[in-house]
């Protein structure tokens, strides 16, 4: 078991089950909720640690294997126990972005310093998220609106307190980098993390699809970025993919992060209801129409993404895309047909999305 934990990072009950369940680290079908059980309640820590010894970043960057345990556990304490936003969805987009980095078309494209940097930034990127939304912050006139000026509230703070944790020499497990490789690392964490604002999502598609459009490839159809701008912009869409990457998994895994976004987002409509506020869209579980929710969801922000991120790594991303589409099939045929002629009169139809929404989507 000794030998366990210094691979594994963690203690556990279960080192060869959490061992054979992190050999697929590198798989887009991971089971983040599995690793979450295996692991004792730190996915966070035993994804990150498994990934960072993966890519032999702590040889690389001469971090001390104890320093980024230290690193890894207080960042995982400081994720909060709210159903969606916690340490389990963090653990998960840092694994779904290891994967995105790997896509053949990127291969030698980013330096170790920007995989470290995506890595990292995927890890924090919500970390002591208060399971509410910015604009809930800001209409509540809330201390981080206040602190942030109501700008990207949530991400200014997952990042002030994603740093505030490196500050202690203990964990500060990029102690041994020079100033400048910090530097440059600090500045590529928050691109990262600020662009996984969903306020963000238009400007950076739009982007993306310019990119695309003016594509260039080497010989062997490796995408070639030259400026800063450029690589920084791949890998915000990168982040933002990983961050919307739900839908795009196998059907089962993809389910319960619905009933877990869809939890928290229900908790926020009855606190807007207790306020007397207007109830946020999808927030209201007394008109939860959950399977049309996904539908719009998919139709107006996951697929024009994940399409676009598809044309840019084209071919690597085929598999994931068909996973989406497959997934939108499947709620489009399970919807209840509306007041159709097959229901039974009992059961009550929740309004489509009406068009206040759909304009809404259009964020
Ligand atoms: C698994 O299932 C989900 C996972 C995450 C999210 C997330 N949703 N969002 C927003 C997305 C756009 N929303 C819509 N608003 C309005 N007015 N109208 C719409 C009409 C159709 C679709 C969406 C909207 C507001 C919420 C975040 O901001 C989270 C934080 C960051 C990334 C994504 C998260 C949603 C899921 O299912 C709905
Ligand atoms: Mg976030
Ligand atoms: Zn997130």
């Amino acid at each position: 078991n000794l030998l366990k934990v210094s691979e594994l990072g963690i203690e556990t009950q279960y080192p060869q089950e959490l061992v054979d369940v992190l050999s697929r680290i590198n798989d887009w079908g991971l089971d983040t909720f599995k690793v979450e059980e295996l692991s004792d309640q730190r996915p966070l820590t035993a994804i990150t640690y498994r990934i960072f010894q993966e890519r032999d970043l702590c040889r690389i960057y001469s971090i001390d294997q104890s320093t980024l345990l230290k690193y890894l556990l207080m960042l995982e304490d400081h994720y909060q126990q709210v159903p969606y936003h916690n340490k389990a969805h963090g653990a998960d987009v840092c694994q779904s972005m290891h994967v995105l980095l790997n896509a053949s078309a990127l291969d030698g494209v980013f330096t170790d310093l920007e995989v470290m940097s995506a890595i990292f930034a995927s890890a924090v990127h919500d970390v002591d998220h208060p399971g509410v939304t910015n604009q809930f912050l800001i209409n509540t006139n809330s201390d981080l609106a206040i602190m942030y000026n109501d700008e990207s509230v949530l991400e200014n703070h997952h990042l002030a307190v994603a740093f505030k944790l490196l500050q202690s020499q203990e964990r500060n497990i990029f102690a041994n980098l020079t100033t400048k490789q910090m530097k440059t690392l600090r500045k590529m964490v928050i691109d990262m993390v600020l662009a996984t604002d969903m306020s963000k999502h238009m400007q950076l598609l739009a982007d993306l699809k310019t990119m695309v459009e003016s594509k260039k490839v080497t010989g062997n159809n490796i995408i070639m970025l030259e400026t800063y701008d450029d690589r920084i912009q791949v890998l915000q869409n990168m982040i933002h993919c990983a961050d919307l990457s739900n839908p795009t998994k196998p059907l089962d895994i993809y389910m319960r992060w619905i009933d877990r976004i869809m939890e928290e987002f229900w908790r926020q409509g009855d606190k807007e209801r207790d306020l007397r506020l207007e109830i946020s869209p999808m927030c209201d579980r007394r008109v939860a129409s959950v399977e049309k929710s996904q539908i719009g969801f998919i139709e107006f922000i996951v697929h024009p993404l994940w399409e676009t991120w598809a044309d840019l790594v084209y071919p690597d991303a085929n598999n994931i895309l068909e996973t989406l589409e497959q997934n939108r099939d499947w709620y489009q045929s399970h919807i209840e047909p509306e007041n159709g002629a097959f229901s039974s009169g009992s059961i009550t139809h929740d309004p489509l999305p009406n068009t206040d929404t759909i304009q809404a989507a259009n964020i």
